[in-house]
């Protein structure tokens, strides 16, 4: 598959510190691309010089072979932050007005359609809920009919519904081969939405590749939950096993051993519960921390 997005050893100096080190990756063709890291890993840093919002010190960008130049901007789609709407001023205003930026754009009643906005449309900016709001900033986004498109964190603040309904969207998006780059904190999110993830720490990559890939390199084990009033102290210290909010943590690599052992020691498993690593676990892992915000 082709890349959409070819980032070629970027650096990015400002006076005392290095933001982004020396970093490459591709970003292919109709996929979602997710970059990762805790604060100040360098990733607004990144995206930003990929947008062409700044420059970098050293490296380059190309879409689909080119250099990013003063045309990259009709091309792409850029999620703008909350600030960028305009008060007094509807939704169908708004869309009307973002269009007139633009030589080329979406027809509006498509973009009501993908954006779900049909429900709102006479609706004052300032009178909207989060995720009406992030639905409108996404349709903005879209209104060039861009291949590209940059979401930078755009389900954080919102509630479960509105992120699992905003999620739908980008599913939908995705679904025109359209190249989506995604920033978040949720790790949910990157596991729901992402084909392929680069995680970034004080400015340089730290891992990459498909979150499976990245979760089978990075662990072989299951954990393993039991309340804890269920397990004995005795047995805690005998098996080092971690206590982790009122429940028993056991890590193995080999469930029916540690299901056979439990029995044996006679360890009650009513609320036995089991769960694979998650990206979660493996950012925790790889950096120190949890990402979750
Ligand atoms: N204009 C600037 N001048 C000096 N230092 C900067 C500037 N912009 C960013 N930095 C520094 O570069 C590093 C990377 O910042 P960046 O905003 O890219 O990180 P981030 O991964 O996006 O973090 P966050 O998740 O908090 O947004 C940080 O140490 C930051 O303080």
């Amino acid at each position: 598959m082709s890349a959409a997005i070819s980032v070629q050893s970027l650096t990015k100096q400002y006076k005392a510190v290095c933001a982004v080190n020396n970093v490459s990756f591709e970003v292919t063709q109709g996929h979602c691309f997710g970059l990762l890291g805790p604060n100040g890993a360098g990733k607004t840093t990144t995206i930003e010089i990929m947008e062409g919002i700044i420059a970098a010190t050293s490296g380059q960008v190309l879409y689909q072979g080119e250099v990013v130049d003063q045309h990259t901007a009709q091309k792409i789609g850029i999620q703008f932050q909350n600030t960028a709407l305009q008060d007094f001023l509807t939704v169908k205003e708004t869309l009307n007005l973002f269009a007139s930026f633009y030589e080329h754009t979406i027809a509006q009643p498509i973009l009501i359609e993908l954006c779900d906005l049909a429900d709102f449309l006479d609706r004052d900016n300032r009178l909207l809920s989060g995720g009406q709001r992030q639905r409108l900033l996404l349709a903005l986004a879209l209104i060039n009919d861009p291949q590209i498109i940059f979401l930078d964190e755009p389900t954080t603040g919102l509630d479960p519904h509105a992120r699992r309904k905003f999620w739908q969207l980008i599913k939908n998006i995705k679904s025109q081969n359209k190249t989506i780059v995604l920033t978040t904190h949720y790790m949910d999110e990157a596991e729901q939405l992402c084909d392929d993830i680069v995680i970034m720490n004080q400015g340089e990559i730290i891992e990459s590749g498909t979150p499976h890939q990245l979760l089978t390199k990075h662990f072989h084990e299951v954990f393993i939950y039991l309340p804890k009033a269920q397990v004995s102290d005795e047995l805690l210290q005998k098996y080092q096993w971690r206590v982790v909010s009122e429940r028993v943590e056991i890590t193995t690599d080999n469930v029916e051993k540690t299901l056979t052992l439990l029995m044996a020691e006679s360890v009650s498993l009513e609320g036995l519960h089991v769960k694979s690593a998650n990206l979660d676990d493996l950012f925790l892992k790889l950096t120190g921390h949890s990402l979750q915000a």
